[in-house]
């Protein structure tokens, strides 16, 4: 995770392109041929695969004696949606302040878009919804708009800011003065005022804190397009359930320090099928023991399975010949009845990622997934 980010690509070619051009030709060639040699290297460049979104390597932040972020890198790729989860205090906020340049670290290094943090321009095409918003009162939504938009630097006309303010419900709300909005409408103007500078990365800091079902499922919404549409987005939250269905991958913070990351198929790593069965003998027993782990309480048995996308071949007890099977569930139904047991209900489960968050948070136990 703390490799050195792959800095030039398409989108970021520019002051900081990996691929220097040459100021002289190569050996053997001749000056003749150097628009050649230099198509070559913007060739190369061109080539490479975009820079992270994001990339961090050895984040660290003190307030005080106190630390707050210690040794934090991860990266999130180009069109990739990452949850940033943790307890209260576990410096998410600090974390996602440090990479948009908002707050100093005090050592690590970090990249937005293939540009140092540091870096203005790296933020033009970053959409930033903080997680204290506050947006001046006397300003109408269309103000709020038209002053981010500035500020960004970026042209973007009356029509389209408009459609975003559309986008977040607050469609005929363009004139009325933010003052008088509820939280939720100020929440939902933040998340438009980040998404109008047609952003390429877009960090969200508990984005539906103040939000009803209905915008929270707007959100959702509005987060899977932006990665239908090649958009990066960084997501603080503490609804893990909308993390669960919206997050290509997950960093979990604890006491300032990453003690977990991965795809969601890595951290829950296994499913779960519950079973309620009667007439359970010693070989009925053995035979749910070789397909997973079994716990049982009156009647039901839960058996947790390796994950959906690495389940393990299975060899047919009935055949000599050993049968990779990709679902074990149906033979195991199957293999119980022929031993006896009556099989009054079988139940998809699955751990959810609460369960792991908890079980992470819990135990105490850091790495990676
Ligand atoms: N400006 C500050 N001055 C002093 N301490 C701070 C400051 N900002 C953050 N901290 C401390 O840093 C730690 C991490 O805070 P941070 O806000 O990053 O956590 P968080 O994971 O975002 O928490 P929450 O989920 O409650 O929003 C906490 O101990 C907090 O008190």
């Amino acid at each position: 995770m703390s490799a050195a980010p792959q800095s030039a690509g398409p989108q970021s070619a520019g002051p900081q392109s990996a691929v220097p051009q040459p100021a002289t030709p190569p050996p053997g060639t001749s000056p003749d041929d150097a628009p050649a040699a230099r198509r070559t290297a913007a060739e190369l460049v061109a080539a490479l695969p975009p820079s992270p979104a994001i990339w961090c390597s050895g984040l660290r932040k003190s307030f005080g004696r106190r630390p707050a972020v210690q040794d934090v890198s991860f990266e999130v790729g180009r069109g990739e949606v990452v949850g940033l989860l943790g307890p209260n205090g576990a410096g998410k906020t600090t974390v996602i302040k440090m990479l948009l340049g908002l707050v100093r670290p005090d050592g690590g290094e970090s990249m937005l878009l293939g540009r140092p943090t540091t870096d203005p321009a790296a933020r033009a095409r970053v959409g930033y919804l903080p997680e204290l918003f506050r947006y001046q009162p006397w300003l109408t939504a269309a103000e709020v708009m038209a002053f981010h938009v500035r500020l960004a630097q970026v042209d973007v006309a009356e029509r389209e800011r408009l459609d975003r303010l559309a986008l977040v419900g607050l469609a005929g709300r363009a004139d009325d003065r933010v003052g008088g909005f509820s939280k939720g409408m100020q929440q939902r103007l933040g998340l438009a005022v980040a998404l109008v500078v047609r952003p390429q990365l877009v960090v969200l800091d508990e984005p539906t804190s103040a939000l009803d079902p209905l915008g929270r499922a707007d959100v959702r919404d509005i987060v899977l397009d932006l990665r239908a549409h090649g958009v990066a987005v960084l997501l603080n939250s503490h609804l893990i359930g909308e993390v669960e269905r919206v997050c290509d991958r997950v960093v979990i913070l604890d006491g300032g320090r990453v003690a977990a990351s991965g795809s969601l198929a890595e951290l829950l790593g296994q499913r779960e099928v519950r079973l309620r069965l009667s007439g359970v003998t010693a070989d009925v027993a053995a035979r749910l023991a070789a397909t997973g782990s079994v716990r049982e309480a009156d009647g039901w048995y839960t058996l947790s399975l390796p994950a959906d996308d690495a389940a393990v071949p299975l060899t047919d007890p009935a055949d000599d010949a050993a049968v990779p099977l990709t679902d074990p569930v149906p033979d195991l139904v199957r293999d119980l009845v022929r031993l006896g047991a009556r099989v009054h209900a079988v139940e998809p489960g699955r751990i959810t990622l609460e369960d792991r968050l908890l079980g992470i948070l819990r135990s105490g136990h850091g790495g990676d997934a």
